[in-house]
């Protein structure tokens, strides 16, 4: 028997590569021991599992996700479809019927709409730190986990903007333009050192604290506002409210996520609280500053320069599409001086995108071929050492479901008739997720299992790994 969402992965070994740039990552390769969420030893003889069921995996690739990614799901033995751009929406909606994967950075939206369409969809990896492009709670309350790659390409953002500061602080952007003009400029009015001067950071994370690192090794002094209390690193200091941030600060950089609560975060009000003459970067996401207050703040001096990386509305792929149809103001923007724009390019080196590519690409792999939720951002983390070829009538249930009482008895009448070697479940708001290692099983009683699982009321999405 085959549902929509049974697949089966080919049951090659993939090269392990450790190329992860987190510091607290710990690589679980699928042939693995140790404890549930700690580090893991290699274990010799496991048991390389494969679906109840008859389909290959499909995966879909878009937005040039990086070779390294392509390769470690490609020797899967998984059928990997590979787009160098993002998709719109009805297009999106044809290809992803189809797809158990997909694998997307920071264009593609996944909203409900799109996710509805997705019958067999069990995984997406975003190949990139920010998630606000997947409506994650659908995907939760649908069984669909997602990954992301939480710290690979932080360094890179964190170069970026020291480049910026410099480049701002020295009007470079300007005088680079004018020389391919054939305009030699020698001035030094307004250009400064960045040495003594002060660095603001809203939002001390990942991004946040390398900077600021950074930034003290070139003379700065950095201040942080941040809504949790973050130990500083080096000298920076914490402070209590934006508001001081912006009184204080003589270059502001944005290194907060997309939630509701830093929309327009700096707008009009935010620009009046800032020092005269003072520069602001935002290289987080676009809606995080309001673009047209930031025009009338540079138009009237308050603000000496800007760098922005990244913009409400951003083009599906590379072109000639930075105009007005895409964001109103965007000639407004673009005749503004001292003002640095890239395309969302923060994260984009090779090394981030080699590092990004394996580790999600090493998540999808765990999670389709043994159902380890370790990194998932919208599903509890949950994993069991693998099983190994001394039990080879044993059979691995995943059983995500509606986190309400009464469904672990049901669980168990299930399978109470076997031996359960190791089981463990967790939940996360409405979702639970369980995994449980049971002994002697055929395929008949795997027929059976997957039948009782399904048809609980509870069921969000059954697997059976053999
Ligand atoms: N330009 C790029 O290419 C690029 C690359 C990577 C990440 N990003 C963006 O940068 C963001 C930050 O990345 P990160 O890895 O440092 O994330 P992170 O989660 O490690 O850090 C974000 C910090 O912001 C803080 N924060 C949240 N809401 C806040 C608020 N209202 N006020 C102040 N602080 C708040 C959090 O407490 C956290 O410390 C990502 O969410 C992503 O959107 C952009
Ligand atoms: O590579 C991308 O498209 C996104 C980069 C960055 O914004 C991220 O969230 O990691």
């Amino acid at each position: 028997m085959t549902s929509a969402r049974d697949i089966r992965p080919r049951q090659d070994d993939f090269a392990q590569q450790h190329l992860s740039a987190s510091p607290n990552a710990s690589f679980h390769s699928p042939s693995s021991h140790g404890s549930a969420l700690g580090r893991t030893v290699p274990l010799v003889n496991a048991k390389h599992l494969k679906p109840f069921a008859t389909q290959d995996i499909k995966v879909l690739l878009l937005e040039n996700v990086n070779q390294t990614g392509r390769e470690i799901l490609s020797q899967q033995g998984y059928q990997v479809e590979y787009l160098k751009s993002s998709l719109p929406e009805d297009q999106l909606i044809e290809k992803i019927r189809d797809v158990h994967v997909i694998g997307i950075r920071s264009k593609t939206k996944l909203t409900a709409r799109v996710l509805k369409e997705a019958k067999n969809l069990i995984v997406i990896g975003c190949f990139c730190i920010g998630t606000n492009q997947v409506d994650l709670q659908y995907a939760a309350d649908n069984g669909i986990a997602v990954f992301n790659s939480p710290f690979s390409n932080s360094r890179s953002v964190a170069e970026l903007v020291i480049g910026e500061i410099i480049m701002l602080a020295r009007q470079l952007g300007d005088r680079s333009n004018e020389m391919h003009n054939g305009t030699w400029n020698k001035v030094s009015n307004g250009c400064w050192e960045i040495r003594g001067k002060t660095l603001g950071i809203i939002g001390y994370g990942h991004i946040g604290a390398q900077l600021s690192v950074l930034a003290e090794a070139m003379g700065m002094s950095v201040i942080y506002f941040d809504v949790l209390n973050i130990m500083s690193l080096g000298t920076a200091r914490q402070v209590e409210t934006l508001e001081e941030l912006l009184g204080q600060a003589d270059y502001i950089t944005c290194h907060v996520p997309e939630i509701p609560e830093t929309k327009g975060m700096i707008g009009q009000t935010q620009f009046e609280q800032m020092k005269t003459g003072s520069y602001l970067i935002n290289a987080s996401r676009g809606t995080v500053v309001d673009i047209p207050a930031l025009i009338d703040a540079m138009r009237s001096g308050k603000v000496a320069g800007a760098a922005l990386d990244v913009y409400p509305n951003e083009p599906a792929g590379n072109g000639d599409y930075f105009n007005n149809e895409l964001n109103t103001w965007g000639a407004d923007l673009r005749s503004l001086k001292n003002l640095i724009l890239t395309p969302h390019i923060g994260g984009s080196t090779d090394e981030a995108q080699k590092a990004i590519g394996v580790e999600v690409a090493q998540a999808l792999v765990r999670y389709v071929n043994e159902g380890s939720t370790l990194g998932a951002v919208n599903l509890p983390e949950v994993v069991l050492r693998s099983l190994t070829m001394d039990e080879p009538n044993h059979a691995r249930v995943i059983y995500i479901h509606k986190n309400i009482p009464g469904v672990l008895r049901k669980v168990n009448e299930i399978i109470g008739d076997h031996n359960v070697d190791k089981q463990m479940t967790d939940s996360r708001g409405d979702v639970a997720y369980l995994m449980a290692d049971i002994s002697n099983v055929d395929t008949a009683t795997i027929k059976d299992l997957y039948t009782s699982f399904e048809s609980l009321p509870s069921r969000i999405m059954t697997r059976i790994l053999y």
